[in-house]
């Protein structure tokens, strides 16, 4: 790959990168200056994981965008934040990293005013502030992207955008003016969005986007991003990130927490790593590595590759044949899939989200019945006459992972008991003759937490207020301690931290090698590749090319994802 572009230096600041004043179409000045020595351009985002941008150089003098003193917050027992101070740099992309659990997401929401400290200082700009509510921290130029976005589907662009902005810095403005607004921005920071479309309609990437719309409407210069690529494609990700270096350019301070250490090290300019509620480190993300980050994280060397032996794949023991599935305007969503799963493998899916994936693990799961074709589990055959629903596919002894656990794997109220037997709860010995073994629920829970390390230990405890990381180890402790001879699983380390991820590829390879059938359906491109033992290629809900496990690239199955290649053409 080309080597980046090289950075234009301001002859009047000592910033390497500085703010840009005029439109791309004008070309770039320094507007600290108004030289015409051009800043640096974006450099072309090439592939992520050898992605080199330029590192940014804030002057010594200027007072940090953000500075955190003595940060602590305790939820009853559990202290989520303990003593935490850092600085985030202006005009910095500064990332935030920790295992599940470690306080990131508290941290944040107690700088965006969701949560209030219960001690500790905030200083925004080398001003003392004080964040009770996110209109305190939009009033002082703080703004937060949501992992869940925060938008009405009904709504337009535009309408989003908005909403609730009404007393922000553009006052009651007309529809025209915010219009008008939306389109600079758009131009501005390369986040086009057609202000009029229904964001309901919108794929996720451009969701995001009326998301960062938003925030920058509100006049935001800091932008907090929690773990905005989960939702996000390989592709749409590069996108986001040349969005968060064009921001980066004009000035704007960006703090970005994510699990994905190669994101961290393509974009960030600075790291913070938190454990147990602790800032436990800091590096400048040009002096560290994702070894040495992910040892940081977990406290343990981790090894980022997986061991495995070669898989001793027995009979099939789930069919699919000519699966067809049509939306409810006739739309087809899968057309003409035959799989076979056998005993003792493990089957990834690829493809671009989107292409008939996770329609796919709903047919298989007993969510939705196939409109043509037919599945079979041993004697069991189901077709659009004879559907099962989840629980007979359960009783068939198929477990399933879904992509979405907030909607099917959990009841968020529900303690972290209830949800470790969900789906299972009219089994031994959980159901009793009219009430649950609540003895036996917690003590399972408590088993499935010590194997699965699922922070807190707290059965009792809401499943909402366990972290993402936490809710999905669970989730998988809960479908994997059933011995499944088949196994489903969608995005499995989706929100998973580092060393969590280590883990939970090592018990998807231990169910293969104790006999049972795995089908991993993820949008990480390496996860597919370290964990399958055959990879299926997806693309427009059809399976349009196989290859094995170890012979697997991320070239060819990319090329194969765009269809614009198959296994034995040149
Ligand atoms: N509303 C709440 N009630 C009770 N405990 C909470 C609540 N919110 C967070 N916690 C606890 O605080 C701790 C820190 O959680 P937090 O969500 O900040 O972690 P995180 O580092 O963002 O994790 P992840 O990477 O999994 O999202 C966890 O033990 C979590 O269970």
């Amino acid at each position: 790959m080309s080597s980046p572009a090289p950075l234009g230096r301001c002859p009047e600041t000592t910033f390497r990168r500085c703010r840009v004043e005029k439109s791309e179409a004008e070309g770039s000045r320094c507007g600290a200056s108004r030289s015409s020595t051009p800043c640096a351009p974006p450099p072309a985002f090439g592939h992520l994981p050898q992605l080199r941008w330029g590192r940014q150089e804030v002057p010594e003098t200027s007072p940090p965008a953000i500075e955190l003193r003595s940060i602590d917050k305790s939820f009853g027992a559990v202290r989520a934040n303990r003593d935490v101070s850092l600085q985030v740099a202006r005009g910095s992309i500064t990332g935030i990293i920790g295992e599940n659990g470690a306080g990131k997401s508290t941290l944040m929401s107690i700088l965006y005013g969701l949560y209030e400290a219960d001690s500790g200082e905030i200083y925004v700009d080398g001003r003392r502030v004080r964040i009770r509510s996110p209109r305190d921290a939009i009033a002082s130029g703080i703004g937060m992207v949501h992992q869940h976005f925060m938008l009405i589907d009904t709504f337009t662009v535009l309408e989003n955008v908005v909403l609730g902005a009404e007393a922000g810095p553009v006052l009651r403005p007309s529809l025209a003016a915010a219009r008008r607004e939306l389109d600079r921005l758009g131009r501005d920071y390369g986040l086009r969005v057609d202000p009029d479309a229904i964001v309901g309609t919108l794929p996720v990437s451009e969701q995001q986007r009326v998301e960062i719309l938003k925030v920058l409407y509100r006049g935001a210069r800091i932008l907090i991003l929690d773990e905005p690529s989960a939702v996000l494609t390989p592709q749409e990700t590069e996108q986001l990130f040349r969005i968060l270096q064009a921001l980066r350019a004009r000035g704007a301070t960006v703090i970005l927490i994510t699990h994905k250490l190669r994101e961290i090290m393509a974009v960030t300019d600075m790291v913070h790593v938190m454990r147990h509620g602790q800032v436990v480190a800091e590096r400048r993300t040009a002096e560290t590595s994702s070894a040495e980050l992910a040892e940081l994280m977990v406290g343990r060397k981790v090894r980022l590759a997986l061991d495995k032996t070669a898989p001793q794949a027995g009979t099939p023991v789930l069919r699919a044949r000519s699966i067809g599935l049509r939306d409810s305007r006739g739309v087809r969503l899968l057309d003409g899939i035959d799989l076979d799963l056998r005993a003792g493998e493990i089957v990834g899916i690829a493809g671009v989200s989107g292409n008939g994936q996770s329609e796919l693990l709903e047919v298989l799961a007993g969510i939705r019945a196939p409109s043509d074709g037919s599945l079979a589990i041993g004697e069991r055959v189901i077709d659009a006459a004879h559907p099962a629903d989840p629980a007979e596919m359960r009783a068939l002894g198929l477990a399933h992972v879904p992509e979405d656990r907030h909607r099917y794997a959990m009841v968020a109220p529900f303690a972290a008991n209830e949800t470790a037997i969900l789906g299972y709860h009219n089994e031994a010995p959980f159901s009793g003759t009219c009430l649950l073994h609540h003895r036996a629920m917690v003590g399972h829970c408590a088993e499935l937490m010590d194997g699965y390390d699922v922070r807190p230990r707290q059965p009792a405890l809401r499943s909402s207020s366990f972290s993402g990381g936490n809710q999905q180890k669970l989730i998988l402790a809960r479908e994997i301690a059933t011995r499944p001879r088949i196994l489903l699983v969608g995005q499995p380390t989706r929100g998973v931290d580092i060393g969590a991820i280590e883990f939970i590829h090592r018990q998807l390879v231990a169910a293969r090698d104790a006999g049972c059938a795995i089908l991993v359906v993820s949008v990480e491109l390496d996860e597919v590749m370290a964990l399958a033992d055959r990879i299926l290629v997806m693309f427009g809900g059809r399976i349009v090319g196989e290859v094995a496990g170890d012979a697997a690239d991320e070239r060819t199955l990319g090329l194969m994802m765009a269809n614009v290649w198959k296994p034995g053409e040149t």
